[in-house]
């Protein structure tokens, strides 16, 4: 690693109501009177995970006692280039508080955006804020209520984001099927995210917009506002860092391994995965024969979580 370059290790403390752990930075520090997750610089001969447990130490008078990766990136400031190593910490020893005399919030994830965050944060805000499952749906087929009386089974086995994905449809027909999935959906918080224009996208109240890669390369300025979600699909490494370029939230990266719906895309396997993923400041999905058991293995190879049709698609009732 280049000399110049800071190592970070970010701790995202996360309490039992899934709220997260912010620290105001001293005033005489870079970044100063903003807020960040705690953390600091590695140093010499320490591994980044002993870096986060002292840092967190440090600062918060805690030990660790279960963490797993969520995000690496680096970020270029303009005095200074950080690699962000940053970790979720899910459990710990002792009362977090401020141990350097800083000021220390709980914050739901949906309103960390309230605070004014280092600037390189955006892509951790991201990452807490969205679920580690993002289902889609299969083609819907003629019998539409059959198809929206399976989405309640969907909600109770936790899904919170689902895309509704129905090439087969013609536009205006998609748009009425996506109100009557808003409908159900939008009540039980689960955020919908809808294929094809971003005004559809508004029309229909849905919380985002997903489109492939190529899409958002041909539009001069990102499709969607601040507050509604902008997820793309992407195959290889040169898609992701297009999509972080051109203001995505998030990405779905496939295959990664061989499915029935795609026989001939060679899978990535999970090195593929990983490498692909390496240092694109996106929460990036696995998809491609994924489900929820591959959960773990996902967050070691840099995954956000997983994306699926048929792993999270209720059986039939
Ligand atoms: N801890 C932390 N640092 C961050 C975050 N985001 C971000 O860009 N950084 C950058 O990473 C660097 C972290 O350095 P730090 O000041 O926390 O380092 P430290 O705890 O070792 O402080 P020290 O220099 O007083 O010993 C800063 O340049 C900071 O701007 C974040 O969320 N948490
Ligand atoms: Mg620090």
């Amino acid at each position: 690693m280049n000399a110049d370059v800071l190592h970070i290790a970010v701790g995202c403390l996360i309490d039992g109501y899934g709220r997260v752990l912010i620290a105001r930075r001293p005033a005489n520090k870079p970044g100063g009177g903003k807020w960040e997750f705690p953390g600091g610089k590695r140093e010499r001969g320490e591994s980044i995970e002993q870096t986060l447990a002292r840092e967190l130490d440090e600062e918060l008078g805690v030990s660790l006692r279960a963490t797993r990766p969520l995000l690496r990136f680096h970020h270029a400031y303009r005095d200074r280039t950080v690699l962000l190593d940053i970790h979720c910490v899910t459990a710990w020893t002792g009362e977090p508080h401020g141990r350097e005399g800083q000021p220390v919030v709980w914050c739901e994830p949906d309103r960390l955006t309230d605070y004014d965050l280092l600037s390189a944060n955006k892509p951790i805000v991201d990452a807490l804020r969205l679920p580690d499952a993002y289902a889609i749906t299969p083609e819907p087929g003629p019998d539409r209520a059959a198809f929206l009386a399976r989405l309640p089974a969907l909600i109770e086995r936790g899904v919170r984001l689902l895309r509704l994905r129905a090439p087969g449809l013609a536009d205006p027909v998609y748009e009425a099927l996506a109100r009557e999935v808003a409908a159900i959906t939008g009540p039980a918080g689960v955020d919908l995210i809808v294929d094809r224009e971003a005004a559809l996208c508004r029309r229909v109240g849905a919380a985002g917009l997903h489109w492939p890669a190529g899409r958002l390369a041909a539009v001069a300025s990102r499709p969607v506002p601040p507050d509604q979600w902008l997820i793309v699909s992407c195959h290889d490494r040169a898609e992701l860092r297009q999509a972080q370029r051109c203001g995505a939230d998030a990405a779905v990266l496939s295959p990664v391994r061989a499915t029935p719906s795609h026989p001939d895309a060679g899978p990535l396997g999970w090195p593929g995965f990983a490498q692909a993923r390496e240092d694109v400041a996106l929460p990036v999905y696995a998809l491609g024969g994924v489900g929820p058991g591959d959960l773990e293995n996902a967050w070691r190879h840099g995954a956000q979580g997983v994306a699926g049709i048929r792993a999270f698609w209720p059986a039939p009732v």
